[in-house]
């Protein structure tokens, strides 16, 4: 079984290309998604989040908006997140390549937005970061309504340089043209995995 590493700064459009693998069939293990079912009502990481910021869970609830307004003004208090949520996104990655090798999957999908940081870029084959410049980044970024632009801008600071990331990659997708030019390099992609 090979192991395809997809990463990106945020808004750089790696939801995008995983929803389209996922489509071609290729089993994707999502990070960010791991990560909201733990931070789900009466998920896993509840209760060691109700210690660290308490006044971001009540009754078996996380105000996710509270907990990143409480994290991104404090580094430490981010570091000691990933400590609680890192290790249990882990667990679960290993579980997934697990059931994936003993099904005989010939290629799955690390979809992770910290693929180098956090160091999963060492379990993979083949890494492919989607990249677009700073401008349309910021762009879309503030599209999203749930979170202000200097929010944005302290995650995005903790995070690989894309300039570094496009420099680690056997493949970078640009997402700075229209989604259709994005597919069309995901369908290349596909060609060379079942090659
Ligand atoms: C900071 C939190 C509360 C923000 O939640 P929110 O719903 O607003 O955003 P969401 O989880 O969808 O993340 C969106 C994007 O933020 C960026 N981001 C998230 N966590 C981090 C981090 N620790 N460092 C840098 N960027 C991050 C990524 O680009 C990610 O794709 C949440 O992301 C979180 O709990 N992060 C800690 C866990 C983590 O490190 N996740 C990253 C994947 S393992
Ligand atoms: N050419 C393009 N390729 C990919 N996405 C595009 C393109 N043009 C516009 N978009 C839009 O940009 C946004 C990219 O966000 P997406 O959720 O895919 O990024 P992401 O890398 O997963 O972000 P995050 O790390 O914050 O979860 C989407 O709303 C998508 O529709």
């Amino acid at each position: 079984m090979r192991v395809l590493g997809l990463t990106g700064g945020m808004g750089m459009g790696k939801t995008t290309v995983a929803a389209f693998l996922s489509r071609a069939g290729f089993p994707v293990f999502d990070a960010d998604a791991t990560v909201r079912a733990l931070q789900a009502d009466h998920g896993k990481a509840l209760p060691f989040i109700a210690q660290l910021v308490p006044e971001s869970v009540s009754d078996g609830h996380l105000d996710r908006g509270a907990l990143r307004r409480a994290v991104v003004q404090q580094p430490a208090l981010l570091r000691q997140l990933e400590k609680i949520i890192h290790p249990m996104v882990w667990a679960e990655r290993t579980q997934f390549l697990r059931r994936h090798r003993q099904q005989g999957a010939r290629w799955v999908v690390l979809d992770i937005p910290l693929l180098f940081e956090a160091g999963a870029w060492r379990l993979c084959d083949y890494i492919v970061v989607v990249s677009a410049s700073a401008r349309i980044q910021a762009g879309r970024v503030a599209l999203r309504r749930s979170i202000t632009k200097a929010e944005a801008r302290r995650l995005i600071a903790r995070q690989m340089p894309d300039r570094q990331k496009r420099r680690r990659a056997d493949r970078v997708i640009r997402t700075g043209g229209t989604v259709r030019q994005t597919i069309q390099q995901v369908q290349s992609l596909i060609r060379m995995m079942k090659q």
